[in-house]
Parts: C-alpha cells; sequence; structure tokens
C-alpha cells in the first residue's frame, strides 16, 4: 500500500522565528524521497508536521489527496508511521517487545494479534524469542528493528523516517538500510528519509530535497547527482564537501 503526499505553502513560526517559511513539495505514491541539509535547517519539523506530532503549521499537506488535518488521528496513525533516530528512546524500557508490538494492534482493534506479532519480528530479521526481551536486552541495531516492525505492524501507506541510523554504528546503518530497502520492495510503502548522510540519501531515495534554513532550496534525483546538475549554491556546495570528504568530486568548477 502507498500514497502519494502533497505539501504546499508549509509553514511553521517557533516563537518570533519563522522556521519553515513556505515549503512545497510532491512525493510519488511508493516514492522514497529524502529530506537533507543542515543542521536546524527544518527536516525534523518537515517530518513532525506531516505526522501532526507539530500541529500548528499552516498550509496544506494532503496524504492521497486528503487533507492530513481532516483525517481522524486514528485513521492518520494507521496511514502514517514514524521511525525515530534513538530506538531506545522510543521503546518503553519496561515494555516486553511483545507488548511493544501488540499496543498499536490493540489500538486498533486488529484480530490474530500473535501471529501478526510474530511475522513482524520475522519480517525484520529478528528470532520470535525475542518477544519476551525488554529494549535493554537488544543491541542499538536490534531496537531500531523492532521499532521499524512496530511502525510497520498496522502496514502504513507512508513511513517518515527520521535519521533512523544515525545513531548506529557503520556495519549496523547498512544492515537496516538494506532491511528498510527490502521491506519497501515487498510492500511498496512511499517514504520520506531525513539524513544527513548523502550516501545514504544515493543509497536509498528516488529523489531528495536540500534544505538550508527552512527552505527547499533544491530537488535532485539520483541521476541529477552522479551528473553533478545540481545549480542552487547550497546545493553545489553540500553535495562537494560531502563527496571531498568521501575523496571523491563529482562536480564540475571544483578541486
Ligand atoms: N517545538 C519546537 N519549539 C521551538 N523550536 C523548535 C521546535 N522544534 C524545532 N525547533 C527548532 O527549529 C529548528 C529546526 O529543527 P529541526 O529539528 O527541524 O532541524 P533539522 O534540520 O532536523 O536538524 P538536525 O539535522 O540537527 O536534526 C531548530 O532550530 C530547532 O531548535
Amino acid at each position: 500500500m502507498s500514497i502519494a503526499v502533497t505539501a504546499n505553502n508549509l509553514s511553521i513560526t517557533f516563537g518570533a522565528t519563522k522556521m519553515l517559511p513556505d515549503v512545497s513539495f510532491h512525493v510519488e505514491p511508493g516514492e522514497c524521497f529524502g529530506l537533507i541539509g543542515e543542521s536546524g535547517s527544518g527536516k525534523s519539523t518537515v517530518l513532525r508536521c506531516i505526522s501532526m506530532l507539530n500541529g500548528f503549521w499552516t498550509g496544506d499537506i494532503r496524504l492521497g489527496g486528503t487533507p492530513v488535518r481532516d483525517m481522524a488521528p486514528v485513521e492518520r496513525c494507521r496511514m502514517v508511521q514514524m521511525v525515530f533516530q534513538d530506538p531506545y528512546g522510543s521503546l518503553h524500557p519496561r515494555q516486553s517487545i511483545r507488548t511493544a508490538l501488540s499496543e498499536p494492534l490493540r489500538i486498533h482493534g486488529l484480530d490474530r494479534r500473535e501471529g501478526r506479532i510474530r511475522r513482524a519480528i520475522a519480517d525484520v530479521g529478528l528470532p520470535v524469542d525475542f518477544l519476551d526481551r525488554y529494549p535493554h536486552q537488544l543491541s542499538g541495531g536490534q531496537r531500531q528493528r523492532v521499532a521499524i516492525a512496530r511502525a510497520l505492524i498496522l502496514d502504513p501507506a507512508l513511513l517518515l523516517l527520521d535519521e533512523p541510523t544515525s545513531a548506529l554504528d557503520v556495519s549496523v546503518q547498512a544492515e537496516i538500510l538494506n532491511l528498510l530497502t527490502r521491506l519497501r520492495q515487498e510492500r511498496g510503502f512511499t517514504s520520506i528519509m531525513v539524513t544527513h548522510d548523502l550516501a545514504v540519501v544515493s543509497y536509498m531515495c528516488d529523489r531528495f530535497a536540500i534544505m538550508q534554513r527552512g527552505d527547499i532550496v533544491e530537488v535532485l534525483n539520483r541521476t541529477a547527482l552522479e551528473r553533478a546538475e545540481a545549480v542552487h549554491p547550497y546545493a553545489r556546495e553540500l553535495i562537494e564537501t560531502s563527496l571531498a570528504y568521501e575523496g571523491r568530486h563529482l562536480l564540475p568548477g571544483t578541486q
């Protein structure tokens, strides 16, 4: 199941600061769309607006053509799920993994819970006996797998990923990215991923928006990235800095 996401003139103000002055973008059903940019540029805020964790924005956000504000919270939660950077913080320390996975099923009144829970844990590559463990008995990568299982157990049409691998070791990062790629291929959900890492964006995302100070300055696809077609000065600087860090230069006129 997948869904289109459209944001038009999205704007949010924190105190005296207009954090997102006027953001617009469109994500196709089934697409993986990236948000990349400097720290504090508003990437996570965009995800929080879409999921209504921040509800005091103005503008228009539509999921499959329906304004997100018009959706009942239960309907919205069924459709949109989020995975956070810190899996330890997003799992209740006193809840077993079985309880963490059964909560959404209970809230949404779904039956055959034990079967769904077992399938969900197996789908993220963890043994079924992990259901009786608590978050502190898991590694960081295993906890993130549980967070992904919990997000996907309701079969959402949109998965919001807020730096899902940045708190993990490099080797574990690759495992989680591969897991997300496989699950997306199998289930076809739309995803929007926030990251600092251009390598992650180019591996995972069909297209990505580069953000600076609350604005989207450029949207690129993978081919445009490989062909060094970025035009905006900040986009070029971000790409060149990332490539230089990896020991490569792609953009003409840079060294
Ligand atoms: N609820 C809030 N109240 C006040 N300020 C906020 C709130 N949420 C975010 N901000 C501010 O808005 C700005 C953008 O935050 P946001 O988390 O969206 O940035 P980001 O691009 O995701 O950054 P990072 O990559 O460091 O996570 C920051 O300056 C942050 O302090």
